[in-house]
């Protein structure tokens, strides 16, 4: 017997959303209230004209009724949601008077947190407003010494550095964080707080909010909260302490409150392409009269000018096939997604075994130290390296201009995967492509996967059979290679893992220390 799923109640909010496909793209000299330093700052970007989501967001935000609401937004990947965050954020804290960690983005992976700040960095200063970073890019101390002002100490005066806390502030207005190093920060940083804090930002939200990484969700709300509120009042008297006479109008908001609320309250925005709808994960942000603004009637969306390929064959002969199309596609920027950081590493070395094809491929993925990532990635934006081949380290978020194909080697679990990796092409208005590698007993499920996105129909794309049979000899030569290499690799692991081992027993200290 069938047994049905049972579908999850949508919250009643969510039933009227605002469609974002009634706005249309605005010229920036007609963007009403913006702030004729932010127009030259986009304009610098190269920026012309606002998109439809940055332009409904900025009618919910700037003027009368400005943030009287939570904003959840579920807009197509590379539609632009980072500077429909970034630029009413901007605009709003550029009539602060004094410096102190207004607005708290937070983000899931260092190099997508690196990418907002870019955005921000790009905007803030031109009305007076820096930007800070925690991710955990430098050590701590560097970081603690970007993120707080220590006061200048006068001549041959020595201050006991327990003396001077009090005089702690902000060098920050705008913070872009990883939840890991968000809580460090929290936990440790004398001076560190967010008691001022107008605006957070919760980026890619579903992910965030899959994951609880050391409770930062509700310690962020805790902190943030008035006193009557607030269920950590050791944390609040240690900041009150600490952060000594500071007052802004959110922090005496904070401290009077009124009927136990802040006032005025801190402001959400939460954002992603395929935003939750679970009223059990939604709870955990405490929107306050949250409105939703989504594009067309359709849950998931897939970017206008996307177009979405299926490439059968054997699975055996995949890496055949895999390697013809590359061909094909030339030098054009392309990333391959694999389903595992195990099986990205052994197809990118058995691209690179496979003899000159014209093209230089390189791995990104989870498994790599952030610094190699990082280079590889820097590498891959200035067009050094034409193919990236990734595991789900590259799905979400991260935005490199003018990559035309994504490629599925493995066919993604779920719908939500396929439209982040496929929003990696096609974004900001442009043409992309994407094509699925399949078995043959795999086309139904895909079909059914790419329904729920409104793609009724995948062309099917062939590679000529010539070009795989023209590729068996390279291809036994390469698979040949691999195995040694991977033999080698072992042996190599297994010896630096016996050293590790001698090293930890005899060296306890020493091994904390590295
Ligand atoms: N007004 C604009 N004019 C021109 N280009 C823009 C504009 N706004 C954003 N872009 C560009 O569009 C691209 C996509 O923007 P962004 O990364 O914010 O998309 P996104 O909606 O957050 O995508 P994802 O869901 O994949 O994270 C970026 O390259 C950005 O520079």
């Amino acid at each position: 017997m069938e047994v049905k799923k049972r579908s999850t109640p949508i919250l009643p909010w969510m039933r009227s959303p605002v469609d974002v496909n009634q706005f249309e793209a605005c010229a920036l000299n007609l963007v009403p209230c913006l702030d004729p330093r932010l127009e030259v700052a986009l304009d610098k970007m190269g920026f012309s004209s606002l998109f439809p989501v940055q332009v409904a967001v900025w009618q919910e935000t700037i003027g009368p009724g400005a943030f009287e609401r939570d904003l959840c937004i579920n807009s197509p990947t590379g539609s632009g949601k980072t500077l429909a965050y970034a630029l009413p954020i901007v605009q709003k804290l550029s009539t602060r008077s004094v410096k102190c960690l207004r607005a708290l983005v937070v983000l899931p992976t260092r190099d997508l947190a690196l990418q907002v700040k870019e955005v921000f960095a790009a905007i803030a200063p031109a009305v007076g407003l820096s930007v800070g970073l925690a991710v955990g890019q430098s050590s701590i101390a560097d970081e603690i010494s970007e993120l707080i002002k220590r006061p200048k100490l006068e001549a041959g005066i020595c201050y006991d550095p327990e003396d001077v806390t009090c005089e702690l502030q902000s060098s920050v207005d705008i913070l872009v964080a990883t939840p890991g190093r968000l809580m460090d920060h929290i936990n440790s940083t004398k001076g560190f707080t967010l008691e001022h804090l107008c605006y957070l930002v919760v980026d890619e939200t579903d992910r965030l909010l899959r994951e609880a990484y050391q409770s930062w969700l509700p310690t962020v709300l805790q902190l943030t909260q008035s006193n009557e509120e607030s269920l950590f009042p050791l944390a609040n008297s240690f900041l009150s302490s600490t952060f000594g006479s500071l007052k802004t109008i959110r922090r005496c908001g904070v401290e009077r409150g009124f009927k136990g609320k802040s006032h005025p309250r801190l402001v959400k925005m939460v954002l992603s392409a395929t935003l939750t709808q679970d009223p059990s994960k939604l709870a955990q942000l405490n929107l306050h009269h949250p409105l939703l603004m989504t594009t067309g009637k359709r849950r998931y969306q897939l970017p206008e000018k996307l177009e979405s390929y299926k490439l059968i064959c054997e699975s055996n002969l995949r890496p055949l096939y895999l390697v013809a199309l590359l061909q094909e596609l030339g030098e054009e920027k392309c990333i391959v997604f694999t389903s595992s950081t195990e099986s990205t590493h052994r197809l990118c070395m058995l691209l690179n075994l496979f003899g000159d094809l014209g093209i230089k491929i390189k791995e990104y993925s989870g498994l790599q130290r952030q610094s190699r990532r990082s280079k590889t990635l820097k590498s891959f934006r200035e067009g050094k390296v034409q193919v990236l081949v990734s595991s789900d380290a590259m799905t979400r978020g991260m935005d490199v201009q003018g990559v035309r194909n994504v490629i599925n080697y493995d066919i993604p679990a779920y719908i939500k995967t396929y439209i982040h990796r496929a929003g990696r092409t096609a974004r900001a208005g442009q043409a992309g492509r994407c094509f699925t590698l399949l078995h043959k007993y795999e086309v139904k499920r895909f079909k059914k996967m790419l329904q729920k996105a409104d793609n009724e129909s995948v062309p099917h794309y062939s590679v000529p059979s010539s070009s795989i049979e023209s590729l068996r000899a390279a291809y036994n030569s390469a698979l040949g290679k691999l195995k040694e290499t991977v033999e080698s690799e072992a042996s190599r692991k297994r010896k630096f893992g016996s050293k590790f081992l001698k090293l930890s027993r005899t060296k306890p200290t020493d091994r904390r220390k590295g």
